[in-house]
């Protein structure tokens, strides 16, 4: 009789404390009716079945359909707050720029330790993007002297294309080789070979890392998935990758460069930061190695995949529409001749080629949920909380297909960015770079790189598919990037 009453007593205190947990998490995983409206979240996985699909892109839209521009999730550890529709961004990103320009603890910004531009926050943020940006365009970002550099990449790889005979090649490996020598140009202070075996490894390692949904995936809101044993989202692979480049690829260029600096000389951006590193106090902790790596690491990543995307698209879209390549190498051939290559200065000569350039960027759209930032207030906006430490997710995707800002949103139509004289009109509704105090910092070597490539290539060769085969389809798949499924292509000489 006794045993049965403790087993009793154990039974109740069981369910007692299965009652009382149950509570706590469902009690936690409440959205509180202050916060912007979505799902209701579940006990323990919140709102993960949500958007764990296959087309996340596809589910943040719908979700939109369902409870309107500003949606809340419970994702793991955080509220996250998508942000959709052109005035929502504008509104929250610059005139609530100080409560939503930092970024937020998640697993992608620690493979730069959160140091550097892009994953740091505060006044470590501000002296890094404002030395970044100032010495970038010391050394050429965005000026017309760094132009002959770009012209002259483009034309290593178009001699290139030459050696493929008309077959049909990979073009993902080559276009990255070529713009990371942009921006390895300005940091390191020189370019490599395309068959450089180191630089192929690690152009290769960025593509790994890139290809892993685990940066833009359940990581980043659940960290203890990083803890699991045998490695089953890539956490463990990601952080040997970031420590390679630090260790082998930027700290060897870091060695080399401290032990030939001359500060009367000053070569390149690392030249420029490791003298500004020896103008404050050695206790300074903005201005150390580990800082200079990240940068570094930053504008390699952030500088390669998302120009080579935007072009890899660009392809897509000139093999399916064979007329626009015929257009842009009319107007070209026009207004430059043959004599000479256009240059940035007949940009606004050439407004039909400028308008495939504007609108590859609109759908090509290569970051379309921009980069996570972060709430450090409880903010007021359109009636809601965003509770102080969300993560804030800028729906960019809502903006490239706002249908009254670009009717016919998911076709290609270059047209649309020129008004009825044929100049171009309504490039700054496209925010494919962000907005606000984070706007991308690569913007103007952006442009530059996809309008000399957009204007070289169908200059001097037609592209096409791959003998046999349809025109590849307009469609994508999410990593870290937005990229198009399939990117082969026959390069053939017009001559
Ligand atoms: C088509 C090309 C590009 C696109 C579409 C693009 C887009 C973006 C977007 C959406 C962001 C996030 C802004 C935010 O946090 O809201 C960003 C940030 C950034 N981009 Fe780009 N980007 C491109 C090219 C480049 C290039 C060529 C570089 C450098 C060489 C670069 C360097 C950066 C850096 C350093 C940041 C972080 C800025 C910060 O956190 O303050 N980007 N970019």
């Amino acid at each position: 009789m006794i045993v049965f009453w403790i087993d009793m007593s154990l039974f109740d205190i069981l369910l007692f404390l299965i009652f009382v947990l149950s509570s706590v998490l469902w009690l936690r995983s409440r959205r509180p009716a202050s916060y912007p409206p979505g799902p209701t979240p579940l006990p323990i996985i919140g709102n993960l079945h949500n958007v764990a699909k296959k087309d996340f892109m596809q589910a943040i839209r719908d979700l939109r359909q369902n409870y309107g521009d500003i949606i809340s999730l419970s994702l793991g550890s955080y509220w996250v707050v998508f942000v959709n529709g052109s005035e929502n961004l504008r509104e929250l990103f610059v005139k609530h720029a100080n409560e939503t320009s930092d970024r937020p603890p998640l697993f992608i910004f620690k493979l730069v330790k959160n140091k550097g531009v892009i994953a740091s926050s505060g006044p470590n943020w501000k002296h890094q993007r404002t030395f970044a940006l100032s010495k970038l365009r010391d050394f050429g970002f965005g000026k017309r002297s760094f132009e002959s550099s770009i012209l002259e990449e483009i034309e290593n790889f178009l001699n290139l294309f030459e050696s493929f005979k008309g077959k049909s090649f990979d073009l993902p490996g080559i276009i990255r080789t070529s713009l990371s020598n942009n921006v390895m140009s300005i940091t390191v202070g020189r370019r490599f070979q395309y068959d450089d075996p180191k630089f192929r490894y690690f152009v290769n390692l960025l593509d790994e890392v890139n290809n892993t949904a685990a940066l833009s995936g359940a990581l980043n809101f659940i960290p203890i998935l990083e803890k699991l044993p045998g490695d089953p989202f890539g956490a463990k692979r990601i952080l040997e990758v970031a420590n390679e480049f630090f260790d082998n690829f930027f700290g060897e260029e870091l060695k080399e460069h401290r032990e030939t600096l001359d500060e009367n000389n000053i070569r390149d951006f690392i030249d420029a930061y490791l003298v500004q590193m020896k103008t404050v106090e050695p206790s300074n902790e903005y201005y150390t190695d580990e800082q200079l790596l990240s940068v570094i690491a930053d504008l390699f990543g952030a500088g390669t995949e998302t120009s080579a995307t935007t072009i890899e698209w660009a392809f897509v879209y000139l093999m399916n529409d064979m007329d626009i390549q015929i257009k842009m190498r009319q107007e070209i051939d026009d207004i430059v001749g043959t004599g000479r290559l256009p240059t940035m200065s007949d940009k606004h000569n050439l407004p039909y080629c400028e308008a495939v350039v504007i609108e590859t960027f609109r759908l090509g759209n290569v970051v379309p949920f921009s980069l996570p930032h972060n709430a450090s207030e409880d903010i007021y906006f359109k009636g809601y909380i965003i509770p102080k430490n969300a993560v804030i997710m800028p729906c960019l995707d809502s903006v490239a297909h706002d249908e009254n800002l670009f009717p016919d949103s998911h076709s290609f139509k270059p047209d649309r960015f020129l008004d009825e004289n044929g100049k171009i009109c309504g490039q700054d509704k496209i925010l494919s770079f962000s907005l606000g105090r984070r706007v991308c910092l690569g913007e103007s070597l952006a442009r530059m790189e996809v309008f000399h490539t957009l204007q070289l290539c169908p200059k001097v060769r037609n592209f096409l598919p791959p003998e046999g085969e349809s025109p590849p389809p307009v469609k994508g798949q999410l990593g870290v990037t937005y990229s198009p499924e399939v990117s082969k292509l026959r390069a053939i000489s017009l001559t």
